[in-house]
């Protein structure tokens, strides 16, 4: 592929691989962004739009977005305040996947119990920016937040389901940052007047796609007098469908409801004698 392939493209910065990167195929597909992704190239044009993937390190993202050297970007919001991009970069939208905490470790059974006991002590981490930022708050910054390996009295680093950290006989005392992947574009765009209604396009579909994974369709039947409880439980996105049922007195209700409320719904819904509920997945949406 030569540079003028890419002439007029949108560019739009992948994981190229770690955590984020299933997940961020699955968005792309959701999105209707079609490529084929030839053996170790790092650059890819998409068939069916005018954009070029370009595969990078999540941790490189942030600089290239901020410098818009690349116009979008997915990548994790730890590592846009790792790289200092905060003011460069315009966090457009949440994806609800790469969701972790950044925390302060230590040994289970040693001595520190706080981030203050810390102090003067040596703690190893690759997120130097942010530790050392923490700590600056928290202990005057006697804590040498060091990016090397060795002895350490603590580290600070990602945790998910917490179980690297017991594996290594760690538990955390404090939580530095939430995170989870964002879709990025660059506050100073080189190409924003061509590329801005592309980028509305593109953020649109993947919005669409992340409330997909986020929403389920509920639909249930009701007696009418019931309704009002019920609509108090199932309020919908903006107002349950309602629809009469053949038969005296009850409804047909759809509503849209929170994927991980749905269980807790479904019992709040039997509770007051709703019938026949039904949910299902959504394969895309616009809300
Ligand atoms: N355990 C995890 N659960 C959820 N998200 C994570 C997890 N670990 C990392 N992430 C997210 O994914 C981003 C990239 O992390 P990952 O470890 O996959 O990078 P990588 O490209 O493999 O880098 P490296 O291996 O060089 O550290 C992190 O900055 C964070 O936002
Ligand atoms: O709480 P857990 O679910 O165990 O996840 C936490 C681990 O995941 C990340 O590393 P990853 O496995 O992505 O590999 P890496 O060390 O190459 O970054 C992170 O650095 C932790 O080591």
């Amino acid at each position: 592929m030569n540079a003028d392939s890419l002439d007029g493209r949108l560019l739009f910065a992948i994981p190229k691989k770690g955590r984020l990167y299933e997940k961020c195929m699955t968005i792309l597909a959701g999105a209707d962004i079609q490529f084929r992704r030839h053996a170790r190239l790092d650059v890819c044009l998409v068939l069916n739009h005018k954009i070029a993937l370009v595969f990078l390190p999540a941790s490189d993202i942030p600089s290239f977005v901020g410098k818009g050297n690349v116009d979008l970007g997915i990548t994790g919001h730890d590592v846009i305040l790792e790289s200092r991009m905060q003011e460069h970069v315009v966090e457009e939208l949440r994806l609800g996947f790469g969701k972790c905490a950044l925390q302060v470790q230590v040994p289970e059974a040693g001595p520190i119990k706080t981030v203050e006991d810390l102090a003067g002590k040596r703690v190893v981490t690759s997120f130097e920016v942010l530790a050392g930022e923490y700590f600056d708050k928290y202990v005057g910054g006697s804590v040498e937040a060091a990016c090397s390996l060795g002895l350490a009295d603590g580290i600070v680093d990602l945790v998910e389901s917490g179980d690297t950290m017991r594996a290594a006989g760690l538990h955390a005392i404090a939580t530095v940052l939430d995170t989870e992947a964002v879709l990025i574009k660059s506050r100073a765009p080189k190409h924003d007047a061509a590329h801005a209604d592309l980028i509305k396009v593109i953020t649109n579909r993947i919005r669409g796609v992340v409330a997909a994974n986020k929403y389920v369709s509920c639909q249930y039947n009701i007696s009418r007098d019931r309704l009002a409880a019920a609509s108090k439980i199932t309020p919908g996105h903006k107002a349950p469908t309602i629809s009469p049922l053949e038969t005296d007195n009850w409804v047909a209700v759809g509503v849209m409801v929170e994927k991980k409320k749905i269980a807790q719904i479904m019992d709040d819904l039997v509770a007051i004698g709703a019938e026949d509920i039904l949910v299902f997945n959504l394969d895309n949406c616009r809300v």
